[in-house]
């Protein structure tokens, strides 16, 4: 019984108020909560459960009818998953069970009991620890105020409806207090962010298509004070036709994608999580964004752009757009250029894919800090620039600090000068080294395009180990930030030997008062700095990627982490038929086209378009640019997102 298996921090007894009633034993531990008849022996035939990870909340009210009535109604709200009855599709619905508290015939003691059992099942939902000495008194901390921007205008149109019918009654549920502003023209969200005062909200909803969080991200960047700004927790819930940022949380958190994604995002919200989301500094020669989701060239950002026209159709558009735009298929001259976390291989040269079949030897990541960190044994320059590690630091709907990701990074740069093999325990170094595994393991058929040599990591998905130590290189003063390369030595037990993997961390540190620091690129109108791989070719679409999809059909980047400091660098070289094409696109939707000899998709830290032929379209998070020299560079785990792993 699963209320044996953890503690149990509250029981009772306890009549249901439903039309069958009864009286119930009822008992809550941190995983469920769990209730069967007492007139029936305790079997799981008898018992019912509900998941704390499916529950959103509970509260207490006194019954309306029955003057007579001391008791107090407790009610906790979950959302299960069931089949849908014709269709099959596993989909959250909401359920709702209510319990009368009545131990005495005092009002005011049974409700002072109905309130303990509710403030525990809150705390837990919530994710607070509780423990058995803890129930007495735990009350979850009050929450700030969600700020919701709806665009009426996204999609089809439909924003302030699914607002009002979908979306307010599980807020409700889950008794979150928000302001909602809709918004009444375009920049408008951009406007509301740079005068924000931060401390008054939890976090920014939006909801819209990817265009409006692309405003409040980048109005939040914008701000003096951007580096706790962008600290400031962000949603975001489906109104437009693509919803790219929406899917790709759900599929991240194993909701659904494909199907009520309005409720399965809205699911996710109301849980309280986040965590962090790396974001991308894009340059053009005249002005710099900031994006959460992708840049697209060619056949993607014709499509993207073209079906504007379309837009009432909803995600429709995307599909119309790709035939026409695969009828009438362009090629696109340029220069694509990128630092590869791993050596490149171009899937169509099998000579060098061959030789790959060696296990792989170097990672290279790349790690923004904000300060050091209190555990770093290495006195620098960083250290003096460092801030009190008090600064700065966001929390969550908790009060707990959150995990910004250059915490992570900074945990990991202490234990690798500390040289400990015993760190995998520690969790940011874990977190660290999963990114790498998640290379290691999917590396070679990925990375290394058409190797096939998939290589389990000590046989259980385990962790890589730390073996030699590390090497710290010597701190260079950039006019942004000091910068300093992190050499880690790995070894992973693999199926045919050990592998072993020199992890390169470029760390910058950031100067007080200075912009994002953009080390990994050198000035635009320079030559790309020495390790970049250099490809000039004839092009049908280039697209770089941090989530993994582009549209609810559009598993993109399949290994795409929302946190995992890649950009997934996809392009299409000219010599596909168009049939080929077409083939390509029907097996998006699962991710399958990453198995084309067509398609390349490489992690890399940054990269650089510059388009050598005139015309068509340059896409930043599905807002357009005109085609121009424009690069990028990974900010890891800078943004907050309303996410759950
Ligand atoms: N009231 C409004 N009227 C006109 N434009 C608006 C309004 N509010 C916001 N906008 C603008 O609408 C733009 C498009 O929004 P968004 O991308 O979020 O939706 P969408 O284009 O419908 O979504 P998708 O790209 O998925 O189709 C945003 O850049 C924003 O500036």
């Amino acid at each position: 019984m699963a209320t044996r298996q953890s503690e149990v921090l509250l029981s009772g007894e306890f009549v249901r108020i439903s039309k069958k009633g009864g009286l119930f034993k009822v008992t809550v531990n941190k995983d469920c909560i769990a209730y069967h008849p007492v007139h029936s022996p305790e079997t799981p035939m008898e018992t019912n459960f509900i998941q704390i990870s499916d529950c959103v909340g509970s509260r207490c009210e006194r019954p309306t009818s029955g003057e007579q009535n001391c008791g107090t109604w407790l009610t906790v709200i979950f959302y299960p998953f069931r089949k849908k009855l014709f269709s099959g599709k596993r989909t959250r619905h909401r359920v709702t069970v209510t319990f009368q508290i009545k131990t005495s015939d005092d009002f005011e003691e049974n409700s002072r009991l109905a309130e303990k059992w509710m403030n525990v099942i809150n705390c837990l939902v919530r994710e607070i620890p509780v423990a058995i000495e803890d129930v007495e008194s735990c009350v979850p901390p009050l929450r700030k105020k969600l700020l919701i921007l709806v665009n009426p205008k996204s999609g089809p149109g439909r924003a302030v409806s699914i607002f009002k019918q979908e979306i307010l009654p599980m807020i409700t549920d889950a008794d979150i207090p928000y302001k909602m502003i809709i918004t009444d023209h375009g920049g408008h969200g951009e406007e509301l962010m740079k005068d924000l005062v931060l401390d008054e909200w939890y976090g920014v909803v939006i909801l819209s298509g990817d265009g409006l969080l692309y405003e409040v991200i980048n109005g939040l960047m914008s701000r003096e004070d951007w580096k706790s700004a962008i600290k400031l927790p962000v949603g975001c819930l489906p109104g437009g036709s693509g919803n790219a940022l929406c899917c790709s949380i759900n599929y991240a958190a194993g909701e659904p994608v494909l199907h009520d994604l309005v409720l399965h995002s809205t699911f996710i919200l109301i849980k309280h999580r986040v965590i962090p989301m790396d974001l991308v500094v894009v340059q053009t020669p005249s002005k710099k964004y900031f994006s959460f989701l992708s840049v697209t060239w060619g056949l993607l950002a014709d499509i993207d752009f073209e079906s504007e026209q379309y837009r009432s159709m909803g995600e429709a558009r995307f599909t119309i757009g790709a035939i026409k735009r695969i009828i009438g298929l362009r090629t696109y001259k340029a220069r694509l250029s990128f630092l590869p976390v791993t050596d490149y291989i171009p899937k169509n040269n099998s000579e060098e894919g061959n030789k790959s079949n060696k296990l792989l030897t170097k990672i290279r990541r790349f790690s923004l800090r904000s300060r050091s960190s209190s555990k770093s044994t290495v006195n620098s320059q960083d250290e003096i620039e460092g801030q009190s590690s008090s600064e700065g630091q966001s929390s969550n709907v908790n009060g707990e600090p959150l995990n910004n990701g250059f915490d992570v990074d900074a945990d990991f740069k202490a234990q690798t000068v500390n040289n400990s093999a015993s760190n995998v325990e520690n969790p940011s170094v874990a977190d660290v080294n999963f990114n790498s595994q998640s290379i290691i393991n999917d590396n070679i058929s990925d990375l290394q395009n058409g190797n096939k040599v998939k290589t389990e990591i000590n046989g259980d998905g385990g962790h890589v180990e730390i073996q030699n130590g590390g090497a710290l290189g010597e701190p260079v003063i950039t006019s942004d930030c000091t910068l300093r390369k992190e050499t880690e030595y790995l070894t992973a037990a693999a199926e045919n030997g050990d592998m072993q993997i020199e992890q390169e961390v470029i760390v910058a540190t950031k100067r007080e008062g200075m912009p994002v620091p953009t080390p990994l690129m050198s000035p635009l109108d320079q030559p790309v700095p020495e390790g970049w791989v250099v490809i000039e070719d004839e092009f049908i679409l280039a697209g770089a990627l941090y989530q993994t999809h582009l549209g609810s059909d559009m598993l993109a980047a399949p290994n795409a982490h929302i946190n995992d400091g890649f950009i997934y660098l996809m392009f299409v070289r000219q010599g596909i038929s168009r049939n080929a094409l077409l083939n390509l696109f029907m097996t998006f939707n699962e991710g399958n086209h990453v198995d084309s000899p067509h398609v390349e998709l490489v992690r890399c830290l940054a990269f650089r378009l510059e388009p050598l032929s005139p015309g068509g379209n340059v896409m930043i998070d599905g807002e357009r640019c005109d085609p121009c020299p424009l690069q990028g560079q990974i900010l890891p785990g800078l943004a907050q997102l309303m996410a759950m792993k």
